[in-house]
């Protein structure tokens, strides 16, 4: 797999008026990769997302294909990058395939119909993330888990070449939130994109991101590879967000080596005595 960087991202720092949330964070990607962001709660995931994308003020730079997001007119950024937050927001009554096409927005002008083609293109990704036949349904009869998926499918057909998902498994049952993963997977790798989301789930990220992007209260706390990594090493930056853990590698029938993590008890906890 080809490794030139093709997102980087160099001294982010970024906050909501106060102390900075995220201090320095630093990574990069290659194309085709899917790099999941592990961290407790209110470490930073989101303040990244959103800082990257230019929705908080911030410093530091991150780079899409040598080009600085930071100075892009929201257009051209909206073109080059998606941003997904964990709540859709649309409380509208809008049709499913509307807000799919609502992914066309950045490529079109004032008052420009979506072409046929794009409907055709749209249909087809409802299709992929399984809402074929919802199309003409009000997006708010849907649940929270197809909401989910009509929006991965919106994100699907932006043409963004980085994407940047806050939760989007949040929704989704045990087997969903496998098959939505892995198509993104498939489909970054293939069109060559690249993908930064923030996951609750590490045993999700483990097995289906190529990277892990470990943050610890603002900062970078290691990038690691789940299919390559020494265990231990996974195990010592997973500690130090879940508590103990420990690691165990299996072999799937993909041929490539699955990751199953375990909570180990601590032995200094207390019991609960209210
Ligand atoms: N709008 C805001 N105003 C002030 N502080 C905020 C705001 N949003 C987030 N924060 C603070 O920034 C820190 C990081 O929050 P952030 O939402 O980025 O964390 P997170 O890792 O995404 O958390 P979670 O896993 O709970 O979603 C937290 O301490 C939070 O209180």
């Amino acid at each position: 797999m080809n490794h030139e960087p093709f997102f980087t991202v160099t001294g982010l720092t970024a906050g909501y008026g106060g102390p900075d949330i995220l201090r320095g964070v630093e990574f990069s990607s290659a194309p085709g990769l899917i790099t999941g962001i592990l961290g407790a709660n209110g470490s930073g995931k989101t303040t990244l997302l959103k800082a990257v994308c230019g929705l908080l003020p911030h410093g530091g730079q991150s780079l899409l294909e040598g080009c600085d997001l930071g100075t892009l007119p929201p257009r051209q950024l909206a073109r080059r990058c998606a941003y997904i937050p964990q709540r859709s927001g649309i409380g509208i009554d809008i049709s499913v395939l509307d807000v799919v096409l609502m992914g066309y927005n950045p490529h079109l002008g004032l008052l420009e119909r979506p072409t046929a083609q794009m409907k055709e293109t749209a249909r087809r990704a409802l299709a992929l993330t399984g809402l074929a036949g919802r199309e003409e349904e009000n997006y708010q009869t849907l649940s929270e888990g197809q909401k989910q998926l009509c929006i991965l499918a919106r994100t699907l057909v932006s043409g963004a070449q980085l994407l940047l998902l806050d939760e989007p498994e949040s929704a989704l049952d045990f087997q969903l939130r496998y098959r939505m993963l892995h198509l993104l997977r498939r489909w970054v790798h293939q069109e060559r994109r690249a993908v930064l989301a923030a996951l609750h789930d590490p045993m999700l990220a483990l097995s289906c991101c190529d990277r892990l992007l470990i943050l610890e209260g603002g900062k970078t706390l290691a990038v690691l590879s789940p299919a390559c990594d020494p265990l231990p090493d996974l195990e010592t930056a997973l500690s130090a967000i879940y508590g103990p853990v420990s690691l165990t590698a299996c072999p799937g029938r993909d041929g490539r080596r699955h990751l199953v993590m375990l909570s180990e008890e601590r032995e200094e906890d207390e019991p609960w005595n209210l």
